[in-house]
């Protein structure tokens, strides 16, 4: 598989629930899973391996099923069991593009999916196929930002990706604010201080523990990824410190 073509040879992507609704209000469309898969199997052409993390926003959020009234432990798991149906729908997509993938899920469920297994995930990526990790950490009160960021850190990936509906992380929400601006680079301890809402600041402390740098970026430009891959500035780079700084 080539090398040189590319800074990062393990990557983990982070792709919200709501990115697979496309147009509708709920739910999956199968047509923005087949584009997501065309971009991931060009990943995996130039020979990157590459982790998955699907939230659940598109069907169940905890806090939200609390709002309505639901319990918000019972709430989280019918989160956690939405980020399973994505990604069995996911791995449906990437298979009809012949693009080899595992789901591994962190709540146990024999004979659908196998269970998290670091090790074995781990042979899965060097092998070449897609492992979509599923059910989020498999605990309440956490979010699939988290577990992406967990799954990057264990899995030893080089980047997490957080493929989003902005094209990077703003000075305040630039779907609330028209005057936000926008960085090409940001530290752990300035997205903290700042309470950017991109990323949880549970996964973004997390990472700042591990030195594992997040690049958030929107999926719905073609050929970003792999223009990340190769080393392109696509969005905004979280990291330990500034790279004009050094
Ligand atoms: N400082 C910020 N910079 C960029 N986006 C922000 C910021 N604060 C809040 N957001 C919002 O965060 C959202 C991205 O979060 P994401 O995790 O993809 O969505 P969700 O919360 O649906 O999972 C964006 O749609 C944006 O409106
Ligand atoms: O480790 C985890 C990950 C997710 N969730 C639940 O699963 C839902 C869907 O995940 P998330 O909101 O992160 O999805 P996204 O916003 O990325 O679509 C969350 O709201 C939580 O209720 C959880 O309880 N623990």
């Amino acid at each position: 598989m080539p090398t040189k073509d590319k800074k990062y040879k393990r990557i983990l992507l982070k792709l919200s629930g709501e990115e697979l609704m496309g147009e509708e209000g709920f739910g999956i469309d199968p047509k923005v899973l087949d584009k997501m898969a065309l971009e991931i199997g060009q990943l995996v052409g130039i020979g990157v391996q590459v982790g998955l993390v699907i939230g659940g926003g598109n069907l169940f959020r905890g806090a939200a099923l609390n709002a309505a009234g639901l319990d918000r432990v019972t709430g989280d798991h019918m989160g956690m069991l939405a980020t399973v149906m994505n990604a069995l729908a996911m791995r449906d997509a990437l298979e009809r593009s012949n693009i080899s993938s595992r789901v591994m899920s962190a709540i146990p469920m024999s004979g659908v999916v196998d269970h998290y297994d670091r090790r074995k995930a781990i042979r899965f990526l060097e092998a070449g196929e897609v492992v979509i990790f599923s059910a989020g950490t498999g605990n309440p009160f956490f979010t699939t930002d988290s577990a992406a960021c967990l799954r990057g850190i264990e899995v030893e990936a080089e980047l997490v990706l957080k493929a989003t509906k902005v094209d990077g992380v703003y000075t305040a929400d630039p779907m609330k604010d028209p005057t936000a601006t926008k960085y090409d680079e940001l530290t752990y301890d300035e997205a903290l201080e700042k309470k950017l809402g991109v990323m949880d600041l549970t996964a973004i402390c997390l990472c700042r523990e591990h030195d594992m740098p997040v690049r958030v970026f929107r999926m719905d430009q073609a050929g970003a990824l792999v223009s990340i891959v190769r080393g392109g500035n696509e969005g905004t780079l979280i990291q330990e410190t500034l790279d004009n700084d050094q």
